[in-house]
């Protein structure tokens, strides 16, 4: 039996987050989350506690298991042609599965290769776009990358948004926790107007009603 990756779903779509929204690309999620195991009656005791995501399972969009050519046909199907082939891998958490000969693979095939990470796993150097999302209660075991962008508000003091300024990254992102019930996009608003090096991530895909 070949490795096989667990995909829970990939589709193409734009990127809606961080400074790549708007970018057309393919999602791949994958399976699990070492963070929480994605059952809601976990949910409260998990360390990351506001996932907005399912990623359980592989019974999604184009979900299964896939060894490494069937990954990349897989992405490659998905592309419409023109542009850069870009990919986003994420999850779910992606860095529990995705490999350099992955990576390899997908950039071989001529995808540029961005990854969506909870920051506490390390990240190989291949990957083109980093973007990591620190959680209040989880290690932070990344220090630098392209984008960080935190949900906004977690736990004080260790999410403060103060605590990951000085780290290696080229964008700070804030991005308004998506609660039912709850509007935190004044709260981040006015922290980026009080803190200019921050930015405002809207999760955009929401606004338009696609994936
Ligand atoms: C579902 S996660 C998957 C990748 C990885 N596990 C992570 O946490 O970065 C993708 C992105 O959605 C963000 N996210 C998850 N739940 C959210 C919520 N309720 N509101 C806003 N952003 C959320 C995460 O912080 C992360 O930036
Ligand atoms: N359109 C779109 N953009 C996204 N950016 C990050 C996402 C994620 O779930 O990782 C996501 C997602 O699920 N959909
Ligand atoms: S780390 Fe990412 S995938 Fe895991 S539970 Fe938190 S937001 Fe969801
Ligand atoms: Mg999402």
């Amino acid at each position: 039996m070949p490795h096989t990756y667990k995909i829970k779903e990939c589709f193409y779509t734009l990127q809606g987050e961080g400074a790549q929204a708007g970018r057309a690309a393919v999602f791949l999620r994958f399976t699990g989350c070492n963070l929480w195991s994605g059952r809601e009656e976990d949910r409260h005791s998990a360390v990351c506690k506001f996932c907005d995501t399912d990623f359980v399972g592989t019974d999604g969009t184009n979900g299964g298991r896939y060894t490494l050519v069937q990954c990349v046909e897989l992405a490659t199907a998905l592309w419409p042609g023109g542009g850069r082939p870009y990919i986003v891998c994420t999850g779910g958490e992606p860095l529990l599965q995705l490999d350099v000969p992955l990576i390899e693979a997908l950039q071989a095939a001529g995808f540029e290769v961005a990854v969506e990470t909870n920051g506490t796993l390390p990240v190989p150097a291949q990957i083109d776009w980093v973007c990591v999302s620190p959680k209040a209660d989880a290690q932070l075991a990344v220090s630098g990358g392209d984008e960080l962008k935190l949900v906004y508000p977690q736990s004080e003091p260790t999410a403060r948004p103060e605590r990951f300024e000085s780290l290696a990254f080229t964008h700070f992102f804030l991005q308004p926790k998506d609660e039912v019930g709850q509007n935190h996009l004044p709260a981040t608003v006015a922290y980026c107007l009080q803190h200019p090096r921050w930015r405002v991530s809207l999760q955009t895909h929401k606004i338009m009603g696609i994936e």
